[in-house]
């Protein structure tokens, strides 16, 4: 019996991993990878949502889904938020860390936003989920084999994101809260 299927169009397999353990095989569609850098406008996290997710429907001419992560500290007022990939790359979890010394405030939060598109015109229309963590940024503890966990300790917890094992953090994560509003819009369409 053939799956429905939902394109999920991402380059980060650490995302995809995530996304297929938290949805897990209750989930009525299967979760198919097509693998895309998209280009990432500047703006606030829901435009960059919006757009990438149109950028995609309309390259692959079909129904897709995308995820953007930012990851905002409040003392910056929400930056780097959607630009932490590059603040990342350049800099390291170690500079993401020291870029708050002289700040008190060492507060942030994990932003995961997904957008559905089920057309692939210029005007569709794209549906937004969104799932918010709040955390501090603490000096580097733990995996680093996913971007910024090392530095990420979700309030009420005494590890970062990096430390907790997968299952936990997939439980309380930022990503595991906006898959929570996208399985229930899916799963209101199935029925
Ligand atoms: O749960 C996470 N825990 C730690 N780090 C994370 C997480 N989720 C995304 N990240 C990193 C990946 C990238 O450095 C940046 C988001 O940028 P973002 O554009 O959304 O991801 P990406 O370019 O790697 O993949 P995509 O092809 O889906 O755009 O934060
Ligand atoms: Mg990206």
């Amino acid at each position: 019996m053939g799956h429905k299927t939902l394109t999920f169009v991402t380059g980060n397999v650490k995302k995809l991993e995530e996304v297929r353990a938290i949805l897990g095989h209750d989930f009525p569609f299967e979760v198919v990878n097509h693998k895309l850098d998209l280009p990432e406008l500047q703006g606030e996290i829901d435009e960059v949502s919006i757009k990438k997710c149109q950028e995609a429907a309309s390259y692959l001419r079909k129904p897709v889904f995308i995820e953007d992560t930012s990851l905002c500290f409040n003392a910056l007022s929400g930056l780097p938020g959607p630009y932490i990939k590059w603040f990342l790359d350049k800099i390291k979890p170690e500079g993401l860390h020291k870029m708050l010394t002289g700040w008190e405030d060492k507060s942030a939060e994990a932003v995961c936003t997904f957008a559905y598109c089920s057309g692939f015109g210029d005007s569709s229309e794209v549906v937004l989920f969104q799932g918010i963590t709040k955390g501090t940024i603490v000096s580097p503890r733990g995996s680093r084999d996913f971007g910024w966990d090392c530095i990420f300790q979700p309030e009420g917890y005494d590890k970062t994101y990096g430390e907790l094992p997968k299952e936990e953090k997939n439980k309380i994560s930022h990503r595991y809260k906006a898959l929570d509003k996208l399985r229930n819009h899916f799963l209101k369409i199935e029925l």
